[in-house]
């Protein structure tokens, strides 16, 4: 497993009980490995107000030396001059987002067996794969694939995968013995104490 992949988190203003960046900072402080910038959904910022939080959020990675992606908004990677960006199935094609970014680093969402096949995955440097279990933190996810689910596609690519969907320190071990990365949102972004949390799922 690539090494950022380990324990990756992923935040929007929209999932946080507290302020963001002291979230962030707080997480960053527990041991997270990457951060995925995903300011999407209900209660999401747009416009200014959520390029201004992705400059501070930025600002954070860099000064403490953690890898910083953006989600889905490609405009916003230039913005930001980001490390890397995700994408999923319904978002811009991966083909051209590998011409425009051939330097940065991809992550590609697969749900299911046929996801992969129809997918252009050889462009992408990990997979994000999932929901492996229950998640609350995307209104349109797909159907929960369970570890099983996760271990069949894992089985088919030479590439990197990080587990997401309802991954908390209740699960995370079996995670971990698939030999997946793990990436969060609500565990730590919903956490009254997310440095605590963090640690707690580096198993
Ligand atoms: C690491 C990681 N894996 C999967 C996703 C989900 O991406 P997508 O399917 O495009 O859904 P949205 O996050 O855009 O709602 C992800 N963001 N990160
Ligand atoms: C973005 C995304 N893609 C599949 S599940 C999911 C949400 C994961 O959030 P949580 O860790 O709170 O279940
Ligand atoms: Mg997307």
């Amino acid at each position: 497993m690539t090494d950022y992949l380990h324990t990756y988190f992923i935040m929007g203003s929209q999932n946080c009980r507290g302020n963001p960046e002291e979230v962030l900072k707080q997480a960053i402080h527990g041991g997270i490995t990457a951060f995925q910038f995903r300011e999407k959904g209900t209660n999401a910022k747009s416009g200014e107000e959520k390029v201004e939080l992705g400059h501070r959020l930025r600002r954070i990675c860099k000064d403490h030396g953690i890898p910083f992606f953006v989600n889905d908004d490609i405009e916003l990677v230039y913005q930001l001059e980001a490390d890397g960006v995700h994408v999923g199935q319904d978002d811009r094609d991966i083909r051209e987002v590998r011409e425009v970014f051939p330097d940065l680093q991809i992550g590609l969402s697969v749900s299911t067996e046929e996801e992969l096949r129809v997918s252009r995955w050889d462009l992408a440097d990990y997979l994000g794969v999932g929901p492996v279990f229950k998640t609350s933190s995307k209104d349109d996810a797909k159907e929960v694939i369970g570890i099983q689910g996760l271990q069949a596609i894992q089985g088919q690519v030479p590439l990197p995968v990080v587990a997401i969907g309802g991954i908390d320190e209740s699960n995370v071990q079996a995670v971990r013995e698939a030999g997946a990365g793990v990436s969060v949102i609500s565990a730590i972004a919903d956490s009254e104490q997310p440095e605590e949390e963090v640690r707690r799922l580096q198993l």
